[in-house]
């Protein structure tokens, strides 16, 4: 290890240092002998946008730019993930050491490449996190130039307003560096020669060692010929090849375990990147921060204070264009079995023996593990229907020209959860989600119990559980924790009312836009960090929970209750949770801007 510290310190290792931690973690530092110039180091950093540092050889301390310092005496003071020194970055010389990185997006010509992966990718180039010999190469049936590629990525991209400066400057620079092969998905030629396209263009980059990282954005029919194609005829051979994978993983258990043998045949685990874009939200991101660095919230953190956990997902619009997809899948495999499930997970996971992947990835697996499968008595399904609104008429689902007539796919679900184990017996997580509401939102709701012989009960009627704190993150948009507390109106006698403690986002942070969770997952991957995709036995047990279900749905034929476009989903709902004594927070009407 000293000998990486020394090649990382061009051999000047200051004595310091002699105590090297086994890996350099994000944000820790390295502090090398001050000869010649000073030499500035930005060393593993994974930089999580708030908290990027830099230091100078002859510094003691350092600012990271969310304000914290951090001293030469307490070396590591960070550890999220983990990172090999080889990768180490050089900010004088703007490069890392002496590897080149290539990003293949199989699948290029794309929805999602283009929403989301070139744009995350041109962020984190513009803020100089990616090595200075990097490129992207498109991979798809379709066919095009470099420069017809080079079009449609350009069409995609636009700079943050608080990331304006040489904006065109940087798109043109980034345009420079993508390329474009087309290949069919399953002939192993294609892959060839986008093998060789790659080499020339990491060859003319003058590194020794060139990392590979695929994204496999495509169908899931062609997931398992396109990963053969990459691991087997794209490996590189002087670096690192990761795929990353997107969701769907599977229609249920068996498919699920089938696609994982598949890619097992090709690939390591720990080269595959199973992406859960909702792990890569901010709030998401801060959830373990809640739960673990503050006081007030872990010892609440249990059935004995807390009565339910909502979260819920609503979107304001439909399924529209992607039809096609979403109806061989529904709402349940879409977005409950996979997002609302992983943040439950976070949610409900006990404290890990560390911030590393693995310890992170125990403790959910073991939430999940714990859960019991979901009945269909405790499911409410739902399907949009057209709705005449505004002089308009809103499509239903089955009006989309890719449903299949009749389809009894659903757009709407809510399922109630349980965990048996000592932290969470008895207490009901609800998980709603759905598509064409009455508005886009993401959040958790944490409904705590009433105050046993609250003095102030008389004030409440007799409802008390209406007056009880609810805790809300909001996940999206406008990104707020909120706690709601009961508090005296001000003045001359004792009125009582419920009233926010109100972190919002925008106003806090003074962030007008956060980076994109795509942006955040793309970087992990760079860095090697798997802390936020999904392991392949996490996946198991999430199938596991809802297999069931969903071939009982099929099976009996289950028909979806009708919801008009743009309401509050069907009523089932309502008697869903109440069922289990329990009200939607996201119904109560409390926003001022709905
Ligand atoms: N779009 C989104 O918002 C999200 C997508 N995903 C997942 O990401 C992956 C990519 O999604 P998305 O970009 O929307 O998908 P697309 O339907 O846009 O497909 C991506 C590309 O794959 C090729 N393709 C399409 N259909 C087939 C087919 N039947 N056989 C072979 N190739 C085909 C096409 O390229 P060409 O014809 O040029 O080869 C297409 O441009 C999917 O697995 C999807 O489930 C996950 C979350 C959100
Ligand atoms: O994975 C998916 O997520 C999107 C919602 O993502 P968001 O980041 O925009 O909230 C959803 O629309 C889509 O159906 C689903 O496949």
């Amino acid at each position: 290890m000293l000998q990486q510290f020394q090649r990382l310190c061009h051999g000047r290792v200051h004595e310091g240092a002699a105590s090297v931690p086994r890996m350099i973690h994000h944000h820790s530092w390295v502090r090398c002998a001050h000869q010649g110039p000073p030499a500035s180091y930005r060393v593993g950093d994974a930089s999580r946008f708030a908290a990027r540092s830099s230091f100078t050889a002859d510094q003691d301390t350092a600012s990271l730019t969310n304000g914290a310092t951090v001293s030469a005496s307490s070396p590591s003071v960070y550890s999220f993930g983990s990172l090999n020194v080889e990768e180490a970055y050089d900010l004088e010389r703007n490069e890392w050491g002496t590897t080149s990185l290539s990003v293949v997006v199989v699948g290029a010509s794309g929805d999602l490449a283009k929403k989301k992966i070139f744009p995350a990718l041109f962020a984190l180039f513009y803020e100089g996190l990616l090595p200075a010999e990097f490129h992207v190469f498109g991979f798809a049936r379709s066919k095009m130039t470099d420069a017809e590629f080079r079009d449609v990525i350009a069409s995609t991209l636009s700079c943050r307003i608080s990331a304006r400066d040489k904006c065109q400057e940087k798109q043109e620079d980034f345009l420079r560096r993508c390329f474009y092969s087309p290949g069919q998905y399953d002939k192993a030629d294609s892959f060839r020669e986008l093998n060789s396209r790659m080499s020339e263009v990491e060859a003319a980059s003058g590194k020794q060692r060139a990392n590979r990282m695929f994204f496999l954005s495509i169908p899931p029919n062609v997931f398992i010929a396109a990963a053969g194609g990459a691991a087997d005829f794209c490996s590189t051979r002087t670096g690192w090849t990761r795929v990353i994978v997107e969701k769907p993983f599977g229609r249920d258990s068996a498919s699920s375990a089938a696609l994982g043998r598949g890619l097992a045949a090709h690939l390591r685990e720990d080269q595959i990147y199973r992406i859960d874009h909702y792990l890569g939200k901010e709030l998401i991101e801060n959830l373990t921060v809640l739960r673990f660095s503050n006081l007030v919230f872990e010892p609440l953190w249990s059935r004995q204070y807390i009565r339910n956990v909502q979260i819920v997902f609503s979107e304001n619009f439909g399924t529209e264009g992607r039809g096609g997809y979403f109806d061989q899948y529904g709402i349940i495999r879409d977005v409950i079995q996979n997002h609302l499930l992983q943040i439950l997970a976070l949610f409900a996971m006990e404290p890990p023996v560390s911030l590393a992947a693995e310890d992170i990835r125990n403790e959910k697996v073991k939430v999940l593990r714990s859960m019991r499968t979901v009945q269909l008595e405790d499911t409410v399904l739902g399907q949009y229907r057209s709705r005449h609104h505004g002089g308009r008429t809103l499509p239903g689902y089955l009006d989309d020209a890719t449903v299949p007539p009749g389809s009894l796919t659903p757009t709407f679900a809510a399922c109630a959860m349980f965990i048996n184990n000592a932290r969470w017996d008895g207490v009901p997580f609800l998980l709603k989600a759905g598509k064409a509401l009455h508005t886009r939102r993401a959040e958790i709701r944490v409904q705590f119990r009433h105050v046993p012989g609250n003095l102030y009960k008389h004030k409440f009627g007799p409802d008390l559980d209406s007056a009880t704190n609810e805790l809300v993150i909001r996940i999206q948009p406008k990104e707020a924790i909120y706690l709601k507390v009961n508090n005296k109106v001000p003045g001359l006698g004792l009125r009582l009312d419920t009233t926010r403690l109100d972190l919002q986002y925008q106003s806090a942070f003074n962030q007008k836009e956060l980076p994109d969770a795509y942006e955040r997952l793309l970087l992990d991957v760079v860095n090697g960090d798997k802390r936020l995709f999904i392991r392949y036995d996490e996946l198991e047990a999430a199938w596991d929970l809802f297999t069931p279900l969903l071939h009982e749905i099929e099976s009996r034929k289950v028909a979806p209750e009708l919801y008009p476009y743009g309401s509050r989903g069907p009523v089932g709902a309502h008697y869903l949770a109440a069922k289990y004594g329990v009200r939607w927070g996201d119904l109560a009407n409390e926003d001022p801007e709905e």
